[in-house]
């Protein structure tokens, strides 16, 4: 048994989180059970477990917004409202049982989308431990205010068995104080030679009634139909609406893209960097029937759209790092 330390400091560099991790068949096991204790929690971050022992991170603002992040696949399980609303789905049948993801919440496709590859369903990244980073690398933009918590993943032995590639993936999740969530992802080569790879945060909002919702921003965008072979198609003019089952992959997006519930009187807005392409999924009626993490009727009150960067994947040199950013926030509409 092993027993690693760490550490995660304020942004004025004072320590506030200090974590005793025992795993139970040691680090090059990223799918071994892990068990944590905080020694000290800090304003604004504290450490609980899932029922598996796994450690979970609740972020939460001086307004009462929060975010939860688990170690377990770095997967972010729940985004609230200052009034304690859940903006994200998550199954009633979810499985709490690593290494699978949990069906919902934001899962990170990594380093493979969907079954596009050899490797297994949008690849391992969501079934594997995360580790809190003691000192990460400085990282651009404006954290001020923000309440954050850095997470990295390392391929263990058995990952470069079936991915022979070295890297080192850091994810920040951080809150603002107006409650928009963003998590920045970056991804090092720290191989001797090239590596490619896709990437998708594959959010699942929650919604009032799949009936009700519409995406805006994806107008007249050419898109890939998982339905139909993956083959291209060209979106019409008007916003995306839903009636029956929808797997695409739409091309080069803008950066923002808006999901607008009328029911729920809201809407989410999603802002992304260095992610050209948009997943937007719902199983619709059969398909739930067939996912065993997922009610038959839940499939109304979810919506997948993910900020994602899949038909051109993303090459790094020896040395080099992508950064890639979603920004996710919720606005009243009448
Ligand atoms: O059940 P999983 O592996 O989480 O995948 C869910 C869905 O994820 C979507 O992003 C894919 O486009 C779908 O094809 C897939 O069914």
């Amino acid at each position: 048994m092993l027993l690693r330390m760490f550490k995660a400091y304020r942004q004025d560099d004072t320590p506030f989180l200090e974590l005793k991790m025992n795993t139970t068949s040691g680090e090059s096991d990223n799918r071994a059970a892990a068990t944590a204790t905080a020694t000290a929690t800090a304003a604004g971050v504290e450490l609980t477990k899932d029922k598996n022992g796994i450690p979970l991170l609740l972020l939460r603002n001086n307004r009462g917004a929060s975010a939860t992040v688990s170690l377990q696949g770095g997967q972010v399980l729940s985004w609230k409202t200052e009034r304690r609303e859940e903006l994200l789905f998550i199954s009633n049948k979810a499985i709490f049982s690593p290494p699978k993801a949990v069906r919902g919440g934001i899962p990170i496709c990594f380093p493979q989308f969907g079954n596009r590859g050899t490797l297994e369903q949008h690849g391992f990244a969501r079934n594997k431990i995360w580790f809190i980073e003691k000192d990460p690398p400085s990282l651009a933009g404006d954290f001020n205010g923000k309440v954050y918590i850095d997470l990295l993943l390392k391929p263990s032995e058995d990952d470069m068995k079936i991915w022979p590639h070295r890297f080192e993936f850091r994810l920040r999740v951080s809150l603002a104080a107006d409650g928009n969530l963003t998590l920045t992802s970056r991804i090092r080569n720290v191989n001797g030679k090239n590596f490619s790879f896709s990437i998708a945060y594959h959010t699942y909002f929650s919604v009032s009634d799949i009936s009700e919702v519409r995406v805006e921003g994806l107008e007249t965008l050419d898109y890939l139909d998982n339905l139909h072979q993956k083959e291209r198609f060209t979106e019409q003019g008007d916003a995306l609406t839903f009636e029956s089952e929808v797997d695409r992959v739409y091309l080069d997006s803008s950066n923002t893209v808006a999901v607008l519930d009328h029911e729920k009187k809201r809407t989410f807005v999603i802002r992304k960097e260095g992610l050209p392409d948009v997943v937007v999924w719902n199983p619709w009626e059969r398909k739930s029937k067939s996912i065993v993490d997922l009610g038959d009727e839940e499939y109304k009150q979810m919506l997948c759209v993910d900020g994602a960067a899949v038909e051109k994947s993303i090459t790094l040199r020896p040395g080099e790092e992508w950064t890639g950013r979603l920004e996710l926030s919720v606005l009243p509409c009448s």
